[in-house]
């Protein structure tokens, strides 16, 4: 409470001290005030820092705000932006103006040319901000882009481009893009291939939903196809032959199911193995992890869809397709098993980050959002980041009515409707929010049925996104959408609406607190009037997906009575509402739980990847490897060596032949076999090899460029194993917990030991690719390398 105290008067002081510029600027020419930038990048180059120079630059640019834009960033938007430059995250209600607040963040941070970064959930938003915005920056003598094609989201780009606009000033663009370019940018084959520079100041926005709800799916690259497995249909078979309890326990909570001692059985007869926790069972289990969990928790219509032959998976929080996610790799081909469609390609993991480790990368990070609330404690172990709460502008006048309750679906549905449409009949704009595609396509049916003309904006018609959501604030429009419509969807009330009441959220399904907040916040914006209303059945999935024996017996009952007749449509014991509010938080904790798991995990995986990288970057900047081969061919040599105590010709002779030359060699006849003569000779033999191939070369550029590509090309696809490896080890690790023992401990001995070896594999990998590479030049003279 006491930081609180100080932090306010902090925020106060320089709010008061951003207001004393303001009459300066204001007086100022167009000219003089564009001018500023100037004046403010040359203080940051005499030595003033950021904070000193913050009142005049949040003022100029909140002067530009008001002649550009022809808005006047208000005092608490001012407060917001002093927060997002502290590192902070400014919790601001919704529709209280962020995408106005960061611009003066931004433009202040941008000043050290060194950029800085606005990352939001998805491209429709940073796309929006960036046209609204760049005119504004342009205008202060900045440069500003997207981080992704404009034009065509998945049009391929050269890295000249991306450097382009990882260069401006001010990039807008989404997480998953920004993850992405990471980690492209860290397998490139050369410098050309690369565009990123040092990560420098980031602003993210809906904060909760990048760090928090989006916290668990790690973002992969794909690499070479593995070969399929036939071990997807296998066990999806045999899934199906199980009984829940008796073989399998599912918990729904943390989405945790493990075999009983029933089911692990049965798993050992029917794939006639001998122990199915062995190593040599491994991919067994897993498989079949993959499958249950494919089976339940995966629902066709709300996790994912079958469109065209095809799986995709749906975001759970916002209900977009997403792209490029896997949720666990391995699960998407089981989905698919079980949907009996042709299964794709299960690609192996070549690089892997999760939001939280890719903005550890940043020097400062910040965030803002309306639904941080309950959150803090998290924000502040995991992230070191504190969460500051913005007044409003004007008091929040928008009504947001207790949520009605009912026994079945439809009857739900049915009064939604009716509510909604006496709503709309009275003027009003509605936003009617489905739970889930298959949901909002039932409502927009029955809609019809009744003659309602409405728009539907779900995952299929993404494309019309922009249009609808124009549309979507006029007097008497109807608008059915999943949650897709939530986070910074900015619905403008058309003329007259504010009289009528503003517009009207309905939600018709049961869900996560932030996510509902989220909903109900488009309604009632800057002070306007509006109102939400949910409502609830006990059949909702997430009720489903949570429920208790107790729930289970409390709904059984309800059931009953309702058969008896005795019963009204709307559940009003506070009984029952008080039980959903517990199942509500139960859910909540097994999110946090499940969070601190994955973290706990990735840490591994994050300092091996930071210490992978920086190996590859100092191989690719390194202009001279001839001692780094040299080390590397000796180090590869003992390990091969050591592969087994003793040495005879014969297996010299293979040896020689497996790693070194595919040529016919005559091992001397006077050689010793013991280790030192062994490695001698080996290492000669390489020098006599290497010297072979430099013939085709025609300089030492050409003969550094052969070095990287080598030893490059074994780093990586070592890596690759490794990431797969720890991705695989979170499922294997699993069944110790039956042993008693931690999970979490046994994985990162694992995995520390397994870097280890990746590097003794790697080193091996090189002798192969150095020795029995084939190069040549093309016509150009360019040098061509093929390995194995
Ligand atoms: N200072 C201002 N003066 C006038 N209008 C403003 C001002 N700030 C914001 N607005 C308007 O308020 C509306 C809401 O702003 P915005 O969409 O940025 O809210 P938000 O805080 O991002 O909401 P959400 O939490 O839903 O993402 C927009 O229409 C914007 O143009």
């Amino acid at each position: 409470m006491i930081l609180d105290a100080i932090e306010r008067h902090e925020v106060k002081r320089q709010l008061r001290k951003v207001n004393k510029w303001a009459p300066k600027m204001r007086e100022m020419s167009d000219e003089e005030l564009k001018s500023q930038t100037k004046i403010l990048q040359k203080q940051l180059a005499d030595g003033k820092t950021v904070d000193q120079i913050l009142p005049r630059a949040f003022a100029a640019m909140r002067e530009a705000d008001l002649r550009v834009l022809k808005m006047f960033p208000y005092d608490t938007q001012v407060m917001g932006a002093i927060v997002l430059n502290q590192g902070y995250i400014a919790e601001m209600k919704t529709g209280e103006g962020k995408t106005l607040t960061a611009t003066l963040a931004l433009y202040l941070n941008a000043l050290s040319k060194q950029g800085a970064i606005l990352v939001t959930p998805n491209a429709y938003l940073a796309q929006r901000d960036e046209e609204q915005l760049a005119p504004v920056y342009e205008w202060m003598g900045l440069t500003v882009s997207t981080g992704f094609p404009k034009d065509d989201p998945d049009r391929k780009v050269r890295p000249e481009e991306k450097r382009k606009w990882y260069n401006s000033d001010i990039l807008y663009t989404t997480a998953s893009n920004l993850a992405f370019d990471y980690l492209f940018n860290n397998l490139a084959a050369n410098k050309d291939g690369q565009y990123l520079r040092p990560y420098h100041y980031v602003i993210i926005d809906e904060v909760d939903d990048v760090l928090l709800d989006q916290a668990t799916s790690p973002f992969v690259v794909a690499s070479a196809p593995m070969l399929q497995s036939n071990l997807y249909r296998l066990c999806d078979d045999f899934v199906r032959t199980l009984v829940p309890k008796r073989d399998f326990t599912v918990r729904r909570r943390d989405k945790a199911v493990w075999l009983t001692y029933n089911g692990v059985q049965r798993a050992e007869q029917y794939f006639r193995i001998r122990n199915l926790y062995g190593d040599e069972s491994r991919e067994v289990y897993r498989h079949i992890a993959l499958a249950l969990r494919a089976h339940y928790f995966m629902k066709n219509g709300h996790d994912y869809l079958v469109e065209r032959g095809k799986v995709i998976l749906l975001d759970e929080t916002d209900g977009r397709l997403k792209n490029g996610v896997k949720v666990n790799t391995g699960l998407h081909q089981a989905v698919e098993q079980k949907e009996h469609v042709e299964i794709t390609d299960n690609q192996k993991t070549a690089a892997s980050i999760t939001f939280p480790s890719l903005f550890s990368l940043f020097d400062k990070i910040s965030g803002m959002s309306g639904t941080v609330k309950g959150d803090e404690d998290e924000f502040i172990n995991v992230y070191n980041m504190k969460v500051v709460p913005i007044p409003t502008h004007k008091p929040v006048i928008r009504k947001d009515y207790p949520a009605k309750i009912y026994l079945t679906t439809s009857e739900k549905l049915m009064q939604a409707l009716n509510d909604a449409i006496a709503l709309h009949k009275a003027g009003r704009p509605i936003l009617l929010v489905a739970g889930s595609v298959e949901n909002s396509e039932i409502i927009s049916e029955l809609l019809l049925d009744r003659g309602i003309p409405h728009n539907v904006l779900n995952a299929f018609n993404i494309a019309r996104e922009a249009a609808i959501i124009k549309d979507a604030g006029q007097p008497g429009a109807v608008t059915v959408a999943t949650n897709m419509a939530g986070r910074g969807t900015d619905i403008k009330l058309g003329p007259g609406v504010k009289e009528k009441g503003g517009l009207a959220v309905i939600g018709t399904e049961m869900l996560p607190e932030r996510v509902k907040l989220q909903l109900a916040g488009r309604a009632g914006r800057q002070g306007d009037p509006g109102s939400s209303q949910f409502y609830i059945s006990l059949e909702d999935s997430y009720i489903a997906k949570a429920s208790t024996k107790r729930f289970k017996k409390m709904y059984r009952k309800l059931v009953d009575s309702r058969r008896k007749g005795a019963m009204p449509k709307e559940l009003k014991s506070p009984r029952i509402r008080f039980s959903l509010e517990m199942l509500k938080s139960r859910v909540a904790d097994g999110e946090v739980r499940s969070r601190k798991k994955t973290n706990k995990y990735e840490v591994a995986l994050r300092i091996q990847r930071t210490q992978f990288y920086k190996e590859r970057e100092k191989l690719m900047n390194n202009t001279r490897l001839e001692r780094t081969v040299g080390n590397w061919l000796s180090e590869g040599i003992d390990d091969f060596l050591n592969t087994q105590p003793e040495w005879t010709p014969s297996q010299l002779q293979r040896l020689i032949n497996e790693h070194f030359t595919y040529k016919e060699i005559k091992v001397p006849d006077n050689l010793m076999y013991n280790r030192k003569e062994l490695k001698k000779y080996l290492e000669g033999l390489c020098t006599d090899i290497l010297k072979e191939k430099y013939k085709t070369l025609i300089n030492t550029e050409q003969l550094n460029q052969f070095y990287r590509a080598a030893l490059l090309t074994a780093l990586d696809s070592c890596w690759t194993d490794q990431v797969n490896y720890l991705n695989d080890l979170r499922i294997i690790v699993e069944p110790w917990s039956l042993a008693g023992r931690d999970p979490g401990y046994v994985y990162q001995v694992k995995a520390f030991n397994s870097y280890q070896n990746m590097l003794r594999e790697a080193r091996k990998k090189a002798v192969d690719n150095l020795l029995l590479s084939r190069i040549k030049l093309n016509k150009k003279n360019q040098l061509v390398v093929s390995f194995n």
